[in-house]
Parts: C-alpha cells; structure tokens; sequence
C-alpha cells in the first residue's frame, strides 16, 4: 500500500507504508548513525518525533530485547529509503518491520530520504506526518497545522516513571538520585554495572522530596520537548545544588545550564547520529559522540560565566557547528554535557564520563 510524508510547508514524498496501518504526525528529525534503530525508537527523547534514517537500508539485524532503551516504543513513526524484516540474524528475536507493526507504530518505505533531508537541512526539523495513500492532502494539513510545535512543549511529564523505583548497583557504590525525564537503559546499566545504585523519581517530584532521600549525589537525565518548558525542574536543581554533587546528560545538561541562568535555544536541525566530533576545551581531547537533540545552550565556547550558582565555564564544543556541548560550574562539584556517553546507541569514547560521575558521588558520600 502506498503512503506519503507531507511537510507543514507542503512538501511531499512518497513511499511505501510499512509497519502499523494508519497515518501519525510529529516533528520531523533525521539521525545519520548507521545502526541503532531500535534504539533510536525507543529512546524516550524521540517522543511525538518522525525519525528519517539516512542510513539507506534498516533493519538488517532485526530487534531483540536487550536493544530496548525503555518499556516501548517513544518514536512517532520511521521514514526510511529502504526497510527489510529479517529476523534470522544472530541475536534478532523479531524482525524491525513485524515489531513496528506489533507496536502500532506506522513507517515508510521508499522515500528520497536524501531530498527530505537537504529540505530539512535547508529549511529547518518541521512538524510533518506520515499518511496513507486514501487521507486526502487537505485533512493531511489539518492534522499536522493540530500538531503543537516542539518549542516550548513539556515532553517530559508525558515519559516520566509514575513511582519512585531503585536500581540496585551490582556492588557497594554511591547512591545517585535520579530525576527521570525520560531515563534511557543504557544509563541505568552504566551506573548499576559500576556499583551505583540508581534511585529515579519522577521529574514532577519536589526537591524537598529528593534532599530528604539522602543520596551522595543526584543525576539529570535526557528526555524529550523543550527545555525552557520546564521551570519548575530548574527550580529544583538550583535547591539540590547547594547540597550535593550534580551531573546531567542531554536535557540534564540543558536544564543545569538553565539553572546556571545560561539560555537555550532551538537549533535549526539538531543534532542526531552517532559520529559528531566534541572537544573538551580544557584538555584538548575530542571525543567522537552520540548525539540526540534538537536544543542547545547558548553561549561562547570556553567563556567563564558569573552564574548565580558561582562561576560556570563552557567547557565543551561541537566541532561541526561550535555549540556548546558541556559546563562546569567552579564553586559547586557540578557539570554536565549535552551529548551520549552511554553510547547507546554509538561510540564508546566517552564511557569514561560515567566514572568520573561515580568518582565525584563517592568523595561527597564519604565527605558526609
Ligand atoms: N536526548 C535529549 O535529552 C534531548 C534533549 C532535548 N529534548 C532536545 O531535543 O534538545
């Protein structure tokens, strides 16, 4: 059957629908990694989002369990050029295009993903959808002009875990509070597998309720929407910051720098895939990362700030654009970055970053 993905400015590709029947809107993104579908899909900071893979053929090693980032499937829909439903690979417990259906999660297949992406390039990530061949173009429109914009949009409460949950550290290692704004696996095995144990609330709790948790330090997960939508968690972080060690990845970076009084911003069209070159302007070291976001920290690379949380230095830079990818805050044991080091989907240069984290958490757990 045939299916379209039409644009809010009104352009159309065509394609193939493969996965789940029926038609759904989001914003339209693209992420260059080459493996890491599964995911990608999965990963709670895609929600309401399309993702066009530019890699040309997906699915060729099937989906399995241990590729799961959380519960289900967050991504809206799949664009791709070329799709396949193997499922004899070794480790493939379903093939991509049955598992997509099974979810209720509509693709397509066929499209000019190269075209679609230089649009985007050019005109910027847009709110779009993916429709069979029988919606007419004029309901199309209708129902993406519905679509809200991701600027200023609180994805977060949408993801968030309902209760308090721990994960146990296999080991005697810092107790790190996490608030969860849409926590991917990859992280949690990051912290469990070093020791860590990992207790994660949900991003609505109140500081007074994580300070009374007692932790050694606390931990500011991704998650999807716009930072600037989520004040009240700012709030929280300036009150946690006077008490212990704090680290943040992805939204966590963004929303500590916000508590830092630093801005963010919408980038044309974001950063997703998993080779973007980021160097850390304090040692020289480029790291080659996993990136997924479409919002960034405004503000010059390598500049010291007077925040109200003390000094803050804008540490890190994407080397394909000079945004800011990483701060540290000089007067509280505090920092952040705006890219991947679980790696999940991506490279491993930055897996170093998780005991650095637990090194930190461990010298204010033994300091109390
Ligand atoms: N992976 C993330 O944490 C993404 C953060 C934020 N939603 C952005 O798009 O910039």
């Amino acid at each position: 059957m045939s299916s379209f993905v039409l644009l809010e400015d009104g352009t159309r590709f065509d394609g193939e629908a493969v996965g789940a029947e029926g038609s759904v809107t989001g914003e339209v993104v693209f992420t260059t990694g080459m493996s890491g579908y599964q995911e990608s899909m999965t990963d709670p900071s895609f929600a309401r989002q399309l993702i066009t893979f530019t890699t040309a053929h997906v699915g060729n090693y099937g989906v399995s369990e241990q590729a799961m980032e959380s519960d289900r499937i967050h991504a809206a829909g799949a664009i791709m050029r070329a799709a396949v439903d193997y499922d004899d690979a070794p480790g493939a417990e379903q093939g991509w295009l049955s598992w997509l259906k099974a979810n209720g999660i509509p693709g397509i297949a066929g499209v000019d993903t190269r075209a679609l992406v230089r649009h985007i390039r050019e005109a910027g990530s847009m709110r779009g959808g993916i429709f069979s061949a029988d919606v007419p173009v004029s309901e199309a429109r209708e129902r993406i002009a519905a679509e809200p914009s991701m600027v200023g949009r609180d994805l977060a409460r949408e993801v968030t875990i309902a209760a308090p949950t721990v994960f146990a550290g296999e080991g005697d290692g810092p107790r790190i509070v996490a608030l969860d704004t849409g926590i991917k696996r990859s992280i949690i095995r990051n912290f469990t597998s070093r020791g860590a144990t990992l207790e994660i609330y949900p991003c609505t709790t109140p500081a007074e309720e994580l300070l009374a948790a007692d932790p050694d330090g606390f931990f500011l997960v991704p998650g999807p929407g716009d930072p600037a939508a989520l004040d009240y968690i700012v709030e929280n972080i300036r009150t946690l910051l006077t008490t212990k060690p704090v680290f943040g990845i992805c939204l966590g970076h963004q929303l500590l720098s916000r508590a830092a009084g630093l801005e963010t911003f919408k980038l044309p069209f974001g950063h997703r895939g998993a080779n973007h070159p980021v160097k850390d302007l304090r040692t020289g070291r480029i790291a080659i990362t996993s990136q997924n976001h479409g919002f960034a920290v405004a503000g010059k690379p390598g500049e010291v700030i007077e925040s109200e949380l003390g000094a803050a230095q804008l540490t890190h830079v994407n080397l394909y654009d000079n945004t800011i990818e990483g701060i540290r805050l000089l007067d509280v044991p505090a920092g952040c970055v705006q890219y991947h080091p679980e790696a999940g989907p991506g490279p491993n240069d930055s897996l170093g970053l998780f005991d650095e984290f637990i090194a930190l958490f461990e010298k204010a757990g033994n300091a109390s």
